[in-house]
């Protein structure tokens, strides 16, 4: 059973338009996936293709003016709002997009002690500093006096020390020097090796490629394929769908042909399958109905062409 699953979950914004008009933003649409216990997996796919409020909707904290639908469950058991509110930093922890989340009036060592559920805080939260190389005196400091690069490891921090099962790191590493992201990429991988999860959102492919299981992809707000993470290699031959290979093949390190087009804008998504207008396989079928996600091999695809 996994830990955490959500299956079919959709997210709209209505927003206004010239002259009062109101317009369904259809930011994520049907999407299912799957976290176990022991793993990690890696949600890799463009900017604005729903990553964050995927963590968001999951840990209860979506805009009030979301309109969202779908189930969710941690531990087999329906995730309402009132068990998200008792499980968020406790049993679920997130590492957010942006430093903005740390409270801009509370010295940083306090707010990452009061995150420590369990034992001597003030022990925990001076272990987790040193482990991420902040020095004594950081503990005194407002987030203002804080480097980026420091309020990102204060923010994993808090997460670390929260003895959480389930950490949902969102793009917990941009502007770390190599050698803290490294650490803090191990630390996930001994999170996940300790029978807990981890779900980390990334535009990194590299470094989710060195330490996740799982790597799902991305595209317009729902998932495309859900791949182990040794498919990624080679011409991307073993993947199954069509922008998985592509994005695989964007690499720097592979052809660095990028993919023509763009990702379609929330307020104009096309009919049926929401990669076919960039699509070289996509046939007029594609256009009918957006297709199921389904198994293939040791992972998932949607896309009715793929074998
Ligand atoms: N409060 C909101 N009102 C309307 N639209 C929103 C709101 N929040 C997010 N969106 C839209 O939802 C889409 C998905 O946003 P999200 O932040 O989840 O993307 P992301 O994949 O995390 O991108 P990035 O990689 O840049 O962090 C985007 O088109 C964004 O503009
Ligand atoms: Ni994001």
């Amino acid at each position: 059973m996994p830990i955490l699953e959500v299956e079919d979950l959709s997210i709209s914004f209505q927003q206004y338009t010239v002259g009062l008009k109101q317009k369904n933003h259809q930011v994520i649409s049907s999407l299912n996936i799957s976290l176990f216990a022991g793993e990690i997996l890696a949600v890799v796919g463009a900017s604005g293709s729903g990553k964050s409020l995927l963590a968001h909707a999951i840990l209860g904290i979506l805009p009030s003016n979301a309109i969202m639908s779908g189930t969710m469950k941690y531990a087999g058991e329906e995730l309402t709002l009132k068990r998200q509110i008792s499980l968020r930093g406790k049993e679920i922890a997130l590492v957010p997009q942006s430093v903005n989340y740390l409270d801009p009036l509370m010295r940083v060592g306090k707010q990452v002690r009061t995150s420590v559920n369990d034992g001597d805080a003030v022990l925990a939260q001076r272990k987790v500093f040193e482990r991420y190389h902040l020095k004594p005196d950081v503990e005194n400091m407002y987030p203002f006096q804080l480097s980026g690069g420091m309020a990102r490891r204060t923010l994993l921090s808090t997460a670390m020390v929260s003895g959480a099962k389930v950490i949902i790191a969102d793009e917990p590493t941009p502007g770390l020097d190599p050698v803290v992201i490294d650490e803090a990429l191990n630390n996930f991988r001994e999170f996940a090796d300790n029978g807990c999860a981890v779900m980390l959102i990334t535009h990194d492919i590299e470094s989710a490629l060195k330490i996740a299981d799982k790597i799902a992809v991305f595209y317009a707000g729902t998932t495309v394929e859900v791949a182990p993470v040794d498919n990624f290699t080679g011409d991307g031959e073993l993947l199954r769908h069509p922008y998985s290979k592509a994005l695989w093949r964007a690499l720097p390190q592979n052809d660095f042909i990028p993919i023509p087009g763009s990702q379609p804008h929330p307020s104009s998504l096309p009919p049926g399958c929401l990669f076919a207008p960039r699509c070289e396989k996509a046939t007029p079928k594609c256009g009918l109905a957006q297709p199921e996600m389904r198994k293939l091999r040791d992972g998932m695809v949607r896309c009715i062409h793929a074998t």
